[in-house]
């Protein structure tokens, strides 16, 4: 069973762990979203978060950019959840997919966002004909 399976199964740890990503991801999204990162957007009309989590990067994205379709792509039993956060409602420009990122195709998108500490090289063979790769690292 895989981590993410295992901690699928209690939820108190799902929402804490969840909830510290979206914590971290608020601090990025604010630097993400400032002036100084406007170039990274220049052309892009459509970004998917990659295990975007409960949705707070791209929700960010989303209202800083309304031009941007944004999709996250999380592992089906996080995505239910995230989706109906309220604070989300009436972001049209962004949805959730539920999939797994090594077994399925990774919905397409002019820009990808990836959080990781580290590649997995099964990632980086799926991102290697895409246009755009924006990393953030925590
Ligand atoms: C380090 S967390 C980052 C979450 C989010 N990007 C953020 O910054 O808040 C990694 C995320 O990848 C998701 N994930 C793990 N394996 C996955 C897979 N095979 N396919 C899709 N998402 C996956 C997890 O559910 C988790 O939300």
């Amino acid at each position: 069973m895989s981590f993410w399976d295992a901690m699928a199964r209690e939820p108190s740890l799902m929402q804490t762990f969840y909830g510290a990503m979206s914590g971290d991801s608020k601090l990025v999204a604010r630097v993400l979203v400032s002036d100084c990162c406007k170039e990274l957007f220049r052309g892009v009309g459509s970004l998917v978060d990659v295990g975007g989590g409960t949705g707070t990067m791209a929700a960010a994205i989303a209202r800083a950019y309304p031009d941007i379709n944004c999709t996250v792509f999380e592992l089906p039993q996080v995505v239910p959840d995230s989706q109906d956060q309220e604070a989300f409602i009436g972001l049209p420009n962004l949805q959730f997919l539920g999939g797994n990122m090594f077994q399925e195709n990774i919905p397409h998108g002019d820009a990808l966002l990836l959080k990781v500490r580290k590649f997995h090289p099964l990632v980086i063979s799926k991102f290697n004909h895409l246009r755009y790769v924006l990393i953030s690292s925590t």
